[in-house]
């Protein structure tokens, strides 16, 4: 026992002309989950480093920002300086992904990969070590409301079976259709940061949402845990 449920309401479903309203909402929430898209990476524009800072200013909740954009060193810097806690950058995208994790815990940030639908957990096994969180995509990235796709739960298996073998330890958040109806058994293949967008903002109580999903979370991650000890 001992690994905690953390949930990450994706912003991309609050109402972005009252933010700061949706983000007090959420106070109980565990991180912020920001989706930088670039109209190029994905087919969808949204959130600049204008925004990950205004967010800082509103919220006391760490920040988990996720760069759905191609040539991310070319604009991290300016999450960084944003205020983001955690930067996530696409394996498909990055070029210099070492450099770029470096970079961030050099600034003080934690640093995580993301790996879409189709992209296998091995690309990450030489930098798994190094990094603080791997996001792993269950839908294609570029907007919310989406279906999970099914196969995640095998990769996860893949996922946790690499972690063990090179001895690494990061945070494995989950992102795309996620819910209610999901999230323990997401949480019983061994995720433990949560993305959920629509399942937060459609609920007419937030902050209850959050709560219910984390209590879900928690119990997929216990039982997991006690059937491997
Ligand atoms: O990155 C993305 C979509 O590209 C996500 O963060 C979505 O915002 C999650 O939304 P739901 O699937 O939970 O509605």
């Amino acid at each position: 026992m001992g690994t905690l449920a953390r949930i990450a309401p994706s912003i991309l479903s609050a109402d972005f002309a009252h933010l700061a309203r949706d983000l007090d909402r959420i106070s109980n929430a565990d991180f912020i989950h920001v989706d930088v898209m670039d109209g190029h990476f994905t087919g969808n524009l949204t959130f600049g480093p204008g925004m990950v800072a205004a967010c800082k200013r509103s919220t006391d909740v760490p920040l988990d920002v996720h760069m759905m954009v191609s040539n991310p060193d070319e604009t991290i810097g300016w999450y960084v300086e944003a205020g983001a806690d955690m930067i996530t950058v696409h394996a498909e995208a990055s070029t210099h992904l070492h450099r770029t994790v470096t970079y961030l815990k050099e600034h003080g940030v934690k640093a995580g990969a993301v790996l879409n639908p189709a992209t296998p957990v091995g690309v990450l096994e030489d930098i798994l070590p190094e990094l603080d969180m791997v996001l792993v995509m269950s839908v294609n990235p570029g907007f919310g409301g989406q279906r999970f796709i099914e196969g995640t739960y095998a990769k996860l298996d893949r996922l946790q079976a690499l972690c063990r073998a090179v001895g690494a330890h990061p945070l494995i958040e989950v992102d795309g259709g996620i819910s209610a109806a999901n999230i323990e058994d997401v949480a019983r293949h061994g995720a433990d940061v949560f993305v959920a967008g629509s399942a937060v903002f459609g609920s007419s109580d937030p902050a209850a949402e959050v709560q219910r999903l984390r209590s879900l979370a928690q119990s997929g991650i216990d039982t997991a845990e006690a059937d491997a000890a």
